[in-house]
This record gives C-alpha cells, sequence and structure tokens, in this order.
C-alpha cells in the first residue's frame, strides 16, 4: 500500500492549504500509484514562520540534547529500514537491496552528524596586550532552505537535515516529487523522534515556485542544493543576490583512468558496480573510462562481460540487479544521447536502447570510439552509459579529465604510487578514489569543484556550512 505524501509543516502532517496534488508512477511499470501535495505559497508561508520561531528554541537546547533526538530518529529509521526501502523501490525503481542500502547508510549519516555536532568548537585566540580575551565562537546560521533529488530520495535528504540539525540549524526540505513517500517516511523519523515543531518541515510542489519563495524570504539564511549544474546555477544567483550562503552539490561526468599496471580484475569489479548502481543516476559514477593502451582491449572485453551479467528489471523483483531509469523524461535523455552519439562515430558494443515496451528500462549501454565533440563527451549521461577511450601517456590523461568544466568525483587503477600521485594532484576533481570504491560515506567530504559546486555534504566539512563564526574581543575591567 503506497502512502500519499502530504506536507509536513508547524509538526503536523497535512495536505496542502489548496487540496492541490500531483500524481507519482511507479518507473517499472508507468502506473500511477499516489500523489503528492503541493505547496502552496501561504503553506511556504506557514513553514517559514514556523521554522523562524523554532530556531532559538533549537539553537538553546544544545549540542549534546539535539544529538540525542537525532541518534534517536537514526534508531527509527534502521528500525523501519525495509517498510521504507519498498516504497522508495515503487517510487524511484532501485532494487530492494540497493534502496534498503541507502535507507540504512541515511541513518548512519544522520547518527554521525548527531556525533560530529557535538564538537562544533570555537577557540580562543592570545592576545597582544594583557587582560584581553578574544574569543571566536561557532554558531549555527539560522534557517535552511534544502533541496534534495530524487535519485537518492533519502541520503541525500539525510545529509541537509542531519548537517542543519546538529548545526542548530531548523530546516525546510524540499523533496523530490517524483519519489516524495520515502522522503516523508524518513522525515517522519524526525518527528516521531520528538523533533520540535517547526524545526524540520517538508514540502514539495513546483520547484521554480518553492525556489523563489524561499531563496528570497530574508528568514532563509542558507541554501543547500543538490541537483543539476543548470539549476544549481540558477539557484545560487538568486541566493548571490540576496547575500545568502550555499552549499551547491552539481552534476559530474568522472573519468575512470586504468593504467596498465592496474590491478585488472579488480578494477573491472569496482568500475562495473560503481557504473551501473542506481542504473547509473549517480552524481559520482564512472563515466569516460579512460584505459591505457597496453590493457584497453582486454579490459573493454571484461567490462561488457561484467556489464551482461547485469539483470535489468523491476526493482521489486529479488533477482533484478538494475531498475528502471527513474522516470520518462531519462529515457529521452538516454535516447537522444546515444543517438547524437552513434552519428558523430561512436561504436556501440552493448545495449544503448531500452529494454522492453513497457516500464523505464535502458540497457546497460557501452559505447567507445566517441568524438570530443559528442554530447555525451560532455554532458553528464545520469543514466547507464559507460564511454570507452584509449590513453597512452600520464599527462595526456590529466588533461582530457580536466578538458570537462565538471569536477566531483575521479576513479584511478594503477599500480604506481608515482602515477597515482601525479593523477591525484593533476587532477581538478573535489573526491577521487585510488584503486578501491571510497567515498559517500558519512565521515568523507563530499563535494566537487568547477561546475561541479562547492561546498560540502560530508564530513566535518559540511557542518562547517551551517555554521557562521562570531569573534569576540573583550578587554577586562
Ligand atoms: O548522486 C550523488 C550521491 C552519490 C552517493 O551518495 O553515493
Amino acid at each position: 500500500m503506497y502512502p500519499n505524501a502530504n506536507l509536513f509543516i508547524s509538526g503536523r502532517w497535512r495536505p496542502a492549504q489548496g487540496g492541490e496534488v500531483g500524481p507519482v508512477f511507479n518507473p517499472a511499470t508507468e502506473e500511477e500509484i499516489g500523489t503528492f501535495a503541493i505547496a502552496s505559497i501561504g503553506d511556504l508561508e506557514e513553514a517559514v514562520s514556523a521554522a523562524s520561531s523554532s530556531f532559538a528554541g533549537w539553537r538553546a537546547l544544545g549540542p549534546l540534547e539535539r544529538s540525542g533526538i537525532l541518534r534517536k530518529a537514526s534508531a527509527l529509521v534502521r528500525e523501519r529500514a525495509g517498510a521504507i526501502a519498498t516504497i522508495m523501490t515503487a517510487e524511484q525503481g532501485k532494487p530492494l537491496a540497493e534502496a534498503e542500502r541507502e535507507v540504512l547508510n541515511s541513518a548512519d549519516i544522520v547518527e554521525w552528524f548527531a556525533e560530529e555536532g557535538r564538537r562544533t568548537y570555537g577557540r580562543v585566540i592570545p592576545a597582544r596586550t594583557p587582560n584581553v580575551v578574544q574569543t571566536v565562537f561557532r554558531e549555527p546560521l539560522g534557517v535552511v532552505a534544502g533541496f534534495s533529488p530524487w535519485n537518492f530520495p533519502i541520503a541525500q535528504a539525510a545529509r541537509k537535515i542531519g548537517a542543519a540539525l546538529s548545526a542548530g540549524c531548523p530546516i525546510i526540505l524540499k523533496g523530490p516529487e517524483d519519489t516524495p513517500s520515502c522522503c516523508a517516511e524518513f522525515v517522519r523519523a524526525f518527528a516521531d523522534a520528538g523533533v520540535p515543531a517547526g524545526v524540520v518541515s517538508l514540502v514539495f510542489g513546483v520547484p521554480n515556485d518553492i525556489s523563489d519563495f524561499l531563496i528570497a524570504h530574508p528568514a532563509i539564511r542558507k541554501i543547500s542544493f543538490t541537483g543539476s549544474t543548470a539549476v544549481g546555477k540558477m539557484l545560487a544567483a538568486k541566493a548571490g543576490a540576496q547575500m545568502k550562503r550555499c552549499t551547491m552539490e552539481l552534476g559530474g561526468h568522472a573519468p575512470a583512468i586504468v593504467c596498465d599496471d592496474a590491478d585488472f580484475d579488480r578494477a573491472v569489479k569496482t568500475l562495473a558496480m560503481a557504473k551501473f548502481r542506481n542504473a547509473g543516476q549517480v552524481c559520482i559514477a564512472p563515466t569516460r573510462f579512460l584505459v591505457q593502451r597496453g590493457v584497453y582491449d582486454r579490459f573493454l572485453d571484461a567490462f561488457i562481460e561484467s556489464a551482461k551479467s547485469i539483470r535489468v528489471g523491476d526493482g521489486s523483483n529479488e533477482t533484478t540487479t538494475m531498475g528502471p531509469l527513474a522516470h520518462g523524461r531519462r529515457m529521452e535523455a538516454m535516447e537522444e544521447l546515444v543517438a547524437d552519439g552513434t552519428r558523430t562515430g561512436g561504436e556501440i558494443h552493448l545495449g544503448g536502447k531500452r529494454v522492453g515496451n513497457k516500464g523505464h528500462f535502458f540497457a546497460p549501454t557501452v559505447i567507445s570510439g566517441l568524438g570530443k565533440e559528442a554530447r555525451l563527451m560532455n554532458e553528464e549521461p545520469f543514466g547507464p552509459l559507460a564511454l570507452f577511450a584509449p590513453f597512452t601517456e600520464i599527462e595526456e590523461v590529466i588533461e582530457e579529465a580536466n578538458r570537462l568544466p565538471y569536477g566531483l568525483a575521479t576513479y584511478a587503477f594503477t599500480g604506481s604510487s608515482s602515477a597515482a600521485h601525479k593523477l591525484s594532484s593533476g587532477i581538478e576533481t573535489g573526491m577521487m578514489t585510488i584503486n578501491h570504491h571510497g567515498m559517500s560515506l558519512p565521515e568523507l567530504p563530499h563535494g566537487g569543484v568547477k561546475d561541479s559546486g562547492y561546498g560540502s555534504e560530508g564530513g566535518a566539512e559540511a557542518l562547517e556550512g551551517y555554521m557562521t563564526f562570531k569573534f569576540v574581543t573583550h578587554a577586562m575591567t
């Protein structure tokens, strides 16, 4: 039974003031399975007013008590993981096991922020003159507007809610309209754990209307957005005009570099898993497979074999290892990108087309020989497309990695510490994982450079984004 997604405002679950709703579809069947409430301006006004009123109390509660409430929320999420994962699979499509891992990972994220929020210390700076005390206090910024995406409908909400609340900031989260109910169930854990009214609000609606209203509102002090670079730039511009702090976790086009001396089997296994998890709808997914010439043909063949073993299907079926794309817009995007790729000389080794004629299923796809002008070599595919190209020298692959304006994640496999050092120092990237998949854990920084955004959604760096400093110098009398 799919629960329709309501708004959560002033500590109450309720429909939108005007009763307006939008449809939610199951991407595996294309059937309408429920609805989400569309917030009106009146709803948003109430959410901002409740959040503003809650700020002083939440801040005054202090890190220890806030931590206790967050730990309780995290425990509730763990207890409810099975039920929440079932909803996620129904509305987002990912296989049940992946959905459950995401829910548990989200509980970890909240728990980690609960702990780290207890360590938001200031500092004392020795003064140049006697009887002067110079102190730097770290204070919560105020009410946050968070915008979380449909690809990880809970994990990305967890990063924003966890960081904001542990820092002492109330948050109004605009959840993903394509996958609203699992996000609502996640927020329910905070409500049930005793987060005071107004400290967390959840809204859905017309994204542009919501961002226009929230970003312009004087009570909102910080924006945290995860999504495409195009939308991120738009929101950052609006926020910039209002002098508001932002964390922007945007698109990527990750290079996956495999050198001749890499641990071959490990590289194939790790990169195939990273490419096709969540049907490639992952901001840090490896996209450009840049493989050194000595192992290029063998690696391409082995990767194709690995991709062939993927079982595409309804995520609620236990044997499925890759679900559908989350909505029809992604299917159209895949078809257009592949058509452009073949027009510009790309060779399709595997997939390249939809699977079946019902549901948004797109085959795991491997393409090589794309020119640098191909859209695929420049635009984030956000789907199960792996693009292969050979390289000879390390310097050449660094240049190719840096060619695009993106700089989110980079993967590298090499047995040489000197090559690893050249790659990690030469590539403009927010995150780099060498010889394994080592990103996305709660304690690690998570963010990019260049058009991939700024700020961090993970680690101690994330908390910085929700705090400001106040310097006080005091001459004792
Ligand atoms: O899509 C971006 C997030 C990826 C992750 O948390 O692993």
